[in-house]
């Protein structure tokens, strides 16, 4: 996978039907090889942000790019290129975690023979124990979010958004989700994040954007 695209926001405005202004007239780049945090108080946009990044929600105003891309213009395309964890446990009920990541790959092309051990290496790395091969409906909400952070990191990305990917982490499935999230930005990954973990923040990343 190509990772030397940088994500290149441009003006972008998002105001909610019958709702508040949320961005106005947001420019930032996003460069490959970081980890930049979002920040600010509840209600500030972060998780807006994330949702019109990740194409799941339209700039009022203003574009967003990566590389040759209009990210909203040609959604499949780039989200090819994309690992996302919602803010919203948005993992399947009737699959297991094992399936999960199988669905990412396989949807993302990322799907090969040695998929099955890489997938099976991500599961031990987010410490998600013999209950990946049970269905996620059934998991507690730190597995679901094991899940979500191993199933984004599946489809072999360039570009992991992740919105408050540590919540439901226990300390040590924490500490191995931020060891995973460095070594993606160390191999030249482009990693934009959202937490109200200040201090794992400061530990991760190299930027920040503040907004509100
Ligand atoms: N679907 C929606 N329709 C209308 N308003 C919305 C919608 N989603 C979010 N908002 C509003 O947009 C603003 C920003 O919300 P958002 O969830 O992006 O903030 P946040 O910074 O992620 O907050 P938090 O730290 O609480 O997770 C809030 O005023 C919120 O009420």
């Amino acid at each position: 996978m190509d990772r030397q695209h940088p994500l290149v926001v441009d003006g972008v405005t998002k105001r909610y039907v019958f709702g508040p202004f949320v961005l106005r007239g947001l420019s930032h780049t996003f460069a490959p090889g970081t980890a930049t945090a979002l920040v600010g108080p509840n209600g500030s946009g972060k998780s807006t942000l994330l949702r019109v990044l990740s194409a799941l929600s339209a700039p009022t105003e203003g574009h967003v790019r990566y590389g040759e891309l209009d990210v909203h213009e040609s959604p499949h395309a780039f989200l090819a290129s994309v690992g996302v964890v919602h803010d919203q446990p948005d993992v399947p009920g009737y699959l297991t975690a094992v399936e999960t990541l199988e669905w990412i790959a396989r949807e993302r092309g990322a799907w090969d023979e040695a998929a099955p051990e890489r997938h099976s290496a991500l599961l031990d790395a987010v410490r998600l124990d013999e209950r990946r091969e049970a269905l996620t409906r059934t998991y507690s909400s730190g597995m679901t979010r094991k899940t979500q952070v191993a199933a984004a990191l599946a489809g072999a990305p360039a570009v992991l958004l992740m919105d408050e990917p540590f919540r439901a982490l226990d300390t040590e499935a924490t500490e191995a989700a931020l060891d995973l999230i460095a070594a993606f930005r160390d191999g030249g990954g482009l990693v934009v994040l959202s937490s109200h973990r200040a201090d794992l923040l400061d530990r991760l990343c190299d930027d920040r954007l503040v907004l509100g």
